[in-house]
C-alpha cells in the first residue's frame, strides 16, 4: 500500500512518521519551507513512545500512484490542500482526512466523489515546534478511520494492518466512523470551547469556582447536539469526560488553545462556528457556544491587525 501524507505537521509528522518508521511506503507532500527543514534535520519526533529522527521521502508536487492520501492540514488550509492532492487522486485512491470537525467530509466528497473519501479522526495531543520537531505531549495515540458507508473494505483493513506494526500508535478501522466523528466533536468541542474561552487548561478551570460545572454543562450540551443529529455518544463517554474535566490536577488543553497562545491561526469557523450553528439548529442552549465563537473571531481580528501581545521567549 502506497501512502501520501499531506503535511508533516503535528499529526502528519506523527502518524505518517510512525508508519514510515514501521517500514510502510509513505511519501510526504509538503511545502518548500518544511521540505528544506526535513531535508536538513530529517523528520524528528519526540514522544513518550520513543524519539525518532527519520529520513523520509518528500514531494512538493503530488503525483499519481497512491492508495491512500492521509490529509493532515488544518481546516483553514483545506482549499489549497485539495488542489495539492488532486494529481494524486486516481480512481483507486482514497483520501483519509484526520481534521477535527465534520464539514470537510461533504466538501471532499463533492471534490473527489463519495467512494473516494474515508472518515477519520485522531485522538492525540501533539504539536509542531518552531524548530520543526513533532512533539507528542501525552500517551494519546489513536487513529480511527472507516468507510463512510460502514463497510469493512480491503483498503481500511490493509491500513489497519500496516499501522498495527507501528510503535506509538493505535489504529482501528471501525464500522461507525460518522458516529465516532460526532463523538470526537463532542470531546473536542467541549475542550476547545472551555479552554479557549477560559484561556486555561482543564485543571486550572477545575480549580476555579464553578469551573467544573461549566465544563460539564458544555459537555452535556455538545452531547445533546450530537444526539439531535442522530449520533448519541456511547455509554460511558459522558462519565469518562466528566472525570477528565473535573480533575483539578489536569493539565489538558485543546490544540486550539495551544495555537492561539502561540499567536497562530485557529479553526474558529470549522469547529466553533459549526458547533454554534448545530446548537441553534438542535434547539440546544447556545449562549456559551456564542461566547466561545465570538471570542475566537475577535482573536482573529486582533491577530490580523498585528495587535497580539508579544510572545514570551
Ligand atoms: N495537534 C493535535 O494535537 C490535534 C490536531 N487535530 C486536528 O488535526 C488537524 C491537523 O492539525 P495539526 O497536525 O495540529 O496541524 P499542523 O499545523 O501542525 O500541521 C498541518 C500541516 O499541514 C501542512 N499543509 C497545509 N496545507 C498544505 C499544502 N497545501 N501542502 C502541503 N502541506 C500543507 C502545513 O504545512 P506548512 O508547515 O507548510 O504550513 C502544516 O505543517 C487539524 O484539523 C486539528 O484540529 C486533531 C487531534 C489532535
Ligand atoms: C483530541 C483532542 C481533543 C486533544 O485535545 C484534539 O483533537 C485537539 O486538541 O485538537
Amino acid at each position: 500500500m502506497r501512502i501520501l501524507c499531506l503535511g508533516a505537521g503535528a499529526l502528519g509528522g506523527y502518524f505518517g512518521g510512525r508508519l514510515a518508521q514501521a517500514g510502510a511506503d509513505v511519501s510526504f507532500l509538503v511545502r518548500p519551507g518544511r521540505q528544506a527543514q526535513l531535508a536538513a534535520e530529517g523528520l524528528v519526533i519526540e514522544s513518550p513512545f520513543g524519539h525518532a529522527r527519520l529520513p523520509i521521502r518528500t514531494l512538493t508536487q503530488a503525483e499519481p500512484g497512491f492508495d491512500i492520501v492521509l490529509l493532515t492540514c488544518k481546516a483553514y488550509d483545506l482549499d489549497g490542500a485539495i488542489e495539492a492532492i488532486r494529481p494524486a487522486m486516481g480512481p483507486g485512491t482514497a483520501v483519509l482526512p484526520v481534521l477535527n470537525g465534520l464539514a470537510h467530509i461533504a466538501r471532499l466528497q463533492r471534490e473527489f466523489g463519495p467512494e473516494q473519501v474515508l472518515g477519520g479522526l485522531a485522538k492525540i495531543q501533539a504539536t509542531l515546534t518552531p524548530a520543526g520537531v513533532v512533539k507528542q505531549l501525552n500517551d494519546w495515540r489513536w487513529l480511527t478511520f472507516g468507510e463512510l458507508d460502514g463497510s469493512a473494505s480491503p483498503r481500511t483493513q490493509a491500513l489497519a494492518s500496516l499501522a498495527a506494526r507501528a510503535e506509538g500508535m493505535a489504529a482501528e478501522a471501525v464500522p461507525d466512523i460518522m458516529a465516532r466523528m460526532w463523538e470526537k466533536l463532542v470531546h473536542l468541542g467541549t475542550s476547545a470551547l472551555g479552554t479557549v474561552l477560559m484561556r486555561a487548561n482543564t485543571g486550572e478551570i477545575a480549580r476555579a469556582p464553578g469551573g467544573v460545572a461549566l465544563m460539564h454543562r458544555l459537555l452535556e450540551r455538545n452531547a445533546a447536539i450530537a444526539a439531535a443529529n442522530g449520533h448519541p455518544v456511547r455509554p460511558g463517554f459522558i462519565e469518562d469526560f466528566r472525570r477528565l474535566f473535573a480533575d483539578p490536577a489536569g493539565a489538558y488543553a485543546a490544540s486550539m488553545l495551544r495555537d492561539l497562545e502561540a499567536g497562530g491561526r485557529i479553526e474558529a469557523d470549522h469547529i466553533l462556528g459549526f458547533l454554534l450553528e448545530a446548537a441553534r439548529a438542535a434547539g440546544v442552549p447556545h449562549e456559551l457556544h456564542e461566547a466561545g465563537y465570538i471570542h475566537a473571531k475577535a482573536y482573529e481580528q486582533r491577530r490580523d491587525a498585528g495587535r497580539l501581545p508579544a510572545l514570551q521567549p
